[in-house]
């Protein structure tokens, strides 16, 4: 039986419910995907660190809830010692689900290295490190010949990224527009339904869909990286950070919502990439009063949708959950099995 170990950096809403997966359908996924997942080792800022190559038992790590109780009481460390965990740990895959840092995508970026350049593929759905440092990362993952894989980065387990680089061949991609963050569009439907900003923002934190600090989601940090990874990725743009315009939806009143609703509009916090006739890409994010037939209008909730301008399809839209613990964890399954199918670059246990 082919199993692969992997090492869970980050254990909170993501990294926790896959390891949740594994537990409850180990077997299941060793008949259906052909392989099984033993975890050996996990950290995180609030538990430390557990390392054992034999196999963590689940049920114990899943125990602990960030309360008092570390892995130090069994027999790990209550420090995350994470770069000699990456590097030293028996695993063949790196989980990394630690917070996205807009700014510089660290320390998740120095996650993703050590995991890559001491041999092991990682899959993530940080959005940092992919965004920020994605071309280099992408690039010293094939100098190691292990995989980088990031689907769950952009609209969670709704597959768009590899959806998008296998099946559009042979098209040419002008641009995409799309809602891509699940919290703010299901905060402007609550804002719609008549929950002020705070409290619609607390219901989409205890939903498991908001970043660490929702301001990221709010004020549109999230969907400039984003619109970035998808830019770089699927367009081949060559753009930074900065060249993606960003507004968020904080200024969006409740009487802005009403007003669009009498117009019939509707509030959407969309973000946006078009190639221009010189070649160049202009990206940006910022809220917008669409209209109620626009394709994007009726996409609710923390459901996501992005629609592809293509030259011989015309526009293709694939839309689906855009945040959520389960959702999100299946992106890491997703990464695993595409990694799996690859078959170079992650060596398993017989
Ligand atoms: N929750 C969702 O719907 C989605 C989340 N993501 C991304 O996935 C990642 C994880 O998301 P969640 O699990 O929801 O976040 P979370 O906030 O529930 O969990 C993050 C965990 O990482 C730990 N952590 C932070 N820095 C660390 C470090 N340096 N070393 C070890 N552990 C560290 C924290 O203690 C926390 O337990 C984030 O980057 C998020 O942006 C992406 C798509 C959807
Ligand atoms: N906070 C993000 C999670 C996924 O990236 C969102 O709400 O979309």
């Amino acid at each position: 039986m082919t199993t692969y170990d992997i090492a869970l950096i980050g254990f909170g809403g993501v990294n926790r419910t896959l390891a949740e997966l594994i537990a409850t359908r180990g077997e299941t996924l060793h008949t259906d995907l052909g392989f099984g997942l033993r975890v050996v080792a996990i950290t995180d800022l609030r538990l430390g660190s557990l390392v054992q190559p034999e196999g963590i038992d689940l049920s114990i790590a899943l125990k602990l809830d960030g309360g008092s109780e570390t892995f130090a009481k069994y027999g790990g460390s209550t420090d995350t010692n994470n770069e000699s965990v990456i590097r030293n740990c028996t695993a063949d895959i790196i989980c990394e689900a630690t917070f996205t840092n807009p700014d510089d995508g660290e320390p998740a970026v120095s996650h993703v290295r050590w995991a890559l350049e001491s041999g092991k593929s990682v899959c993530t759905t940080n959005k940092g490190p992919v965004a920020l440092r994605g071309a280099e990362l992408t690039a010293l993952a094939e100098q190691n010949g292990v995989h980088f894989e990031f689907e769950g980065a952009v609209m969670s387990g709704t597959p768009v990224i590899r959806l998008a680089k296998k099946m559009f061949e042979g098209l040419k991609l002008n641009g995409f527009e799309g809602i891509l963050n699940g919290t703010s569009n299901y905060v402007l439907g609550r804002m719609e339904a008549g929950l002020d900003l705070d409290a619609a923002i607390g219901e989409a934190q205890d939903l498991g869909y908001a970043e660490a600090n929702p301001a990221a989601d709010i004020e549109g940090y999230d969907v400039q990286l984003k619109v970035l990874i998808l830019a770089n990725e699927l367009l081949d743009a060559g753009i930074e950070l900065k060249d993606v315009q960003r507004q968020g939806i904080s200024a969006v009143t409740p009487e802005n919502i009403r007003k669009a609703a009498s117009e019939g509009r509707r509030w959407k916090l969309v973000g946006a990439a078009r190639r221009n006739p010189d070649g160049s890409v202009t990206a940006g994010v910022s809220p917008v009063a669409l209209p109620l037939d626009h394709g994007l209008a009726g996409v609710s909730g923390a459901t996501n949708a992005v629609s592809f301008d293509t030259d011989l399809l015309g526009a293709v839209t694939v839309s689906g959950p855009g945040a959520g613990r389960v959702e999100t964890a299946y992106a890491l399954l997703s990464d695993i099995i595409a990694m799996h199918a690859a078959g170079t670059g992650v060596v398993a246990n017989a």
